[in-house]
């Protein structure tokens, strides 16, 4: 019986592509003049004084801020302080109109039909909370927010950690053979049946969808099997 679903959203809900054409670049164009005008602000020092700690850079130094995180942009670095400033970022671009989050059309079909049916929703990624409520709130499907209970970041743990599903669960208060959780990164299913989910592997851009022990292994959202 499951009761509740965790999804991951880039590659799994939504593409690829547009996170790192779309939403990578323009929080890298923005950074520099984000920072300078935005300096000061609570939010924003408290996310600095952890880049400048693990970079072991001066506080006072914006213009290497700048270059630390232009590097982790491109290296795609999953760090949390990295993520809570590309949110409020991309808030700008969200609010202005200039992109809309994608969202794959089986994906919108399911998580629609999964929520009239009851089901509890739920989204985990890498992008901050903010980011998340922002990517579903601004979407070319429209205002989805509704359909999440929660959303789960990287303050969670990491998404290849075990112990980061546990913890989840823990919050969603369920047992873990109840939640399903959906994902492109085998690594990630494979951390989340550790702490005794139930699993989907999602290979959207696969010709031959590869087999798993332990995973459903799907090419979209339609041919998620759901027990209830
Ligand atoms: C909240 S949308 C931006 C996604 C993001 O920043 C990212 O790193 C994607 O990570 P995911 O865990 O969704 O694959
Ligand atoms: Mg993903």
């Amino acid at each position: 019986m499951i009761k509740a679903i965790v999804t991951d959203i880039e590659g799994t809900t939504s593409s690829i592509q547009f996170v790192h054409q779309v939403l990578f670049p323009y929080a890298a164009q923005n950074l520099a003049d984000f920072m300078r005008q935005q300096r000061g602000e609570d939010a924003v020092e408290v996310a600095l004084r952890d880049v400048a700690t693990d970079a072991k850079i001066d506080i006072a130094d914006t213009e290497a801020l700048i270059a630390q995180l232009l590097d982790w942009i491109a290296e795609d670095k999953k760090i949390t302080t990295l993520k809570s400033l590309q949110g409020m970022i991309w808030e700008y671009g969200y609010r202005n109109g200039d992109f809309q989050a994608h969202i794959y059309p089986d994906a919108l079909e399911k998580l629609i039909a999964w929520h009239k049916q009851g089901m509890e929703l739920y989204v985990y990624s890498s992008g901050s909370i903010h980011a998340q409520k922002l990517f579903f709130g601004f979407n070319e499907g429209g205002d989805l927010r509704y359909l999440f209970k929660n959303y789960f970041d990287t303050t969670s743990g990491a998404k290849r950690d075990w112990e980061s599903y546990r913890r989840i669960q823990q919050q969603i208060n369920l047992p873990a053979s109840e939640i399903l959780f959906l994902s492109d990164i085998v690594e990630e299913v494979n951390a989340a049946a550790e702490a005794g989910m139930q699993t989907a592997w999602v290979q959207r851009e696969s010709e031959n969808v590869a087999t798993h022990p332990q995973h459903q292994c799907v090419s979209n959202f339609a041919d998620i099997q759901v027990p209830q």
